[in-house]
């Protein structure tokens, strides 16, 4: 196969590979950019394999950065921007199930090639546009097919995250599972357990942004993987019951994450230990637990001024985007609308602060004093009180000499 017009993101990097070629080696684009330039989906970035070894790739150009020598890989700078080269190799020894015990640079591009993970993803393409598929995954890419290259088992062993890969990319290009491959993943489960949870979280997430994540869902559980992932080994029956929903559309981590603890009916607490155990940011956990409470009230239809306040625009939309996964999404509009006429938008915007209710209402710094901004807030979000100082100062007095 000939690929005439290459996507302009490769045009630049064609010249690098054109001086690789005349310095005597081989250089071709690999991996999910020439995958998803044969589908025509996004391709957002570039990944070069070439016979020449670290050392001869810093002999032809001037400007280099040894982002992962160890491996082979080295960044080539041209005209302000980078491109990652890694040499041919075989990795051997996987003793651990994750990383090689050692990588061997050689020369043979099908010996790179048979070691990667699936066949959609062990395509090479030469920088005039040629196409070259030593394990047939031209067919695999036109019958939507996720197939291992060569054993799946040894695939597997090698790095146990490509059966959470395999998932995903069921999920990402919504393509089947080639049956041995399939068979591979459930008998060889137990060694995502080697993997480091990190790394389990992102596949995990990209899975669940996919163009079908109930199809990808549908895998995971029948294939075993949930039960070794954190928090989900007991879930299998609030799991499948999203697989009926056919909906999705979640676009970030937090979305994904805030169906997750919706769906496993997480507490505020309950929420922290899971994604701790996930080893999410303190960030995200916070936006969760933010997210959650706008879920119920948007399920509720009991979206007020307060909640909106709380959640803020972003964590509102997010809310709302898992809300519909479940039908129950509101117009996007009325919530843009709903939060644009909040009295006030964020704590920092009410026309009185702590400083000034020591000074001139006479409340004493403390507990007390956080309650009553609390309240006020609440009473100008609200639309109970104006936000005008004055006003806020005497329901400030009011409250202290009543509590
Ligand atoms: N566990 C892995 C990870 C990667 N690869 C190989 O390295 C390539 C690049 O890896 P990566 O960027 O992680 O995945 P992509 O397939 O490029 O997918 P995307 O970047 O779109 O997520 C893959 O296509 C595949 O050939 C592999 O064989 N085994
Ligand atoms: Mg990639």
């Amino acid at each position: 196969m000939i690929l005439k017009n290459l996507p302009a993101i490769f045009e630049p990097a064609r010249p690098v590979l054109q001086r690789i070629e005349q310095a005597g080696f081989e250089a071709y684009f690999v991996g999910g950019c020439v995958r998803d330039t044969i589908l025509g989906d996004h391709i957002h970035d570039i990944d070069i394999a070439t016979s020449a070894y670290p050392s001869e790739i810093k002999a032809i150009f001037n400007r280099t950065v040894d982002t992962g020598i160890e491996h082979g890989t080295v960044m080539i700078l041209d005209h302000g921007t980078g491109y990652e080269t890694t040499t041919f190799r075989t990795e051997s020894g996987y003793q651990d199930y994750r990383r090689p015990d050692h990588v061997t640079f050689v020369r043979s591009l099908a010996e790179d090639l048979k070691r990667r993970d699936f066949t959609i993803n062990a395509l090479a393409l030469k920088e005039n546009g040629e196409v070259i598929d030593l394990f047939n995954g031209l067919t695999d890419l036109k019958h939507h097919l996720i197939r291992a290259v060569g054993k799946p088992e040894e695939r597997f062993h090698e790095d146990a995250l490509r059966m959470m890969r395999a998932v995903r990319f069921a999920s990402k290009l919504d393509f089947n599972i080639d049956t041995a491959t399939e068979q591979g993943i459930k008998d060889n489960a137990p060694l995502l357990a080697k993997i480091a949870v990190e790394r389990i979280r992102v596949e995990f997430e990209k899975m669940l942004m996919g163009q079908n994540p109930a199809s990808g869902l549908a895998k995971f559980l029948e294939t075993g993987l949930y039960q070794y992932c954190p928090g989900l080994d007991h879930q299998q029956a609030k799991l499948a019951a999203l697989l009926p929903l056919s909906k999705w559309q979640l676009l970030s981590d937090a979305q994904v994450w805030s169906l997750m603890a919706w769906q496993l009916s997480l507490s505020r607490q309950g929420i922290s230990s899971f994604l701790k155990s996930w080893k999410t940011s303190n960030d995200l956990i916070k936006a969760v637990q933010k997210r959650v409470p706008a879920i119920q009230a948007i399920r509720a239809g009991k979206v007020d001024n307060l909640i909106i306040f709380k959640t803020g625009l972003q964590g509102l939309l997010d809310a709302n985007a898992v809300a519909k996964v479940f039908g129950w999404g509101m117009p996007e509009q009325q919530l843009r609308e709903q939060f644009a006429q909040l009295p006030i938008k964020s704590a920092n915007q009410l026309a009185v602060n702590g400083g000034q209710l020591i000074k001139q209402a006479g409340i004493k710094p403390g507990p007390l004093l956080g309650q009553i901004i609390y309240q006020l807030t609440e009473s100008v979000v609200s639309g109970e009180l104006p936000n005008q100082t004055d006003q806020l100062i005497s329901m400030a007095q009011k409250i202290a000499k009543e509590g």
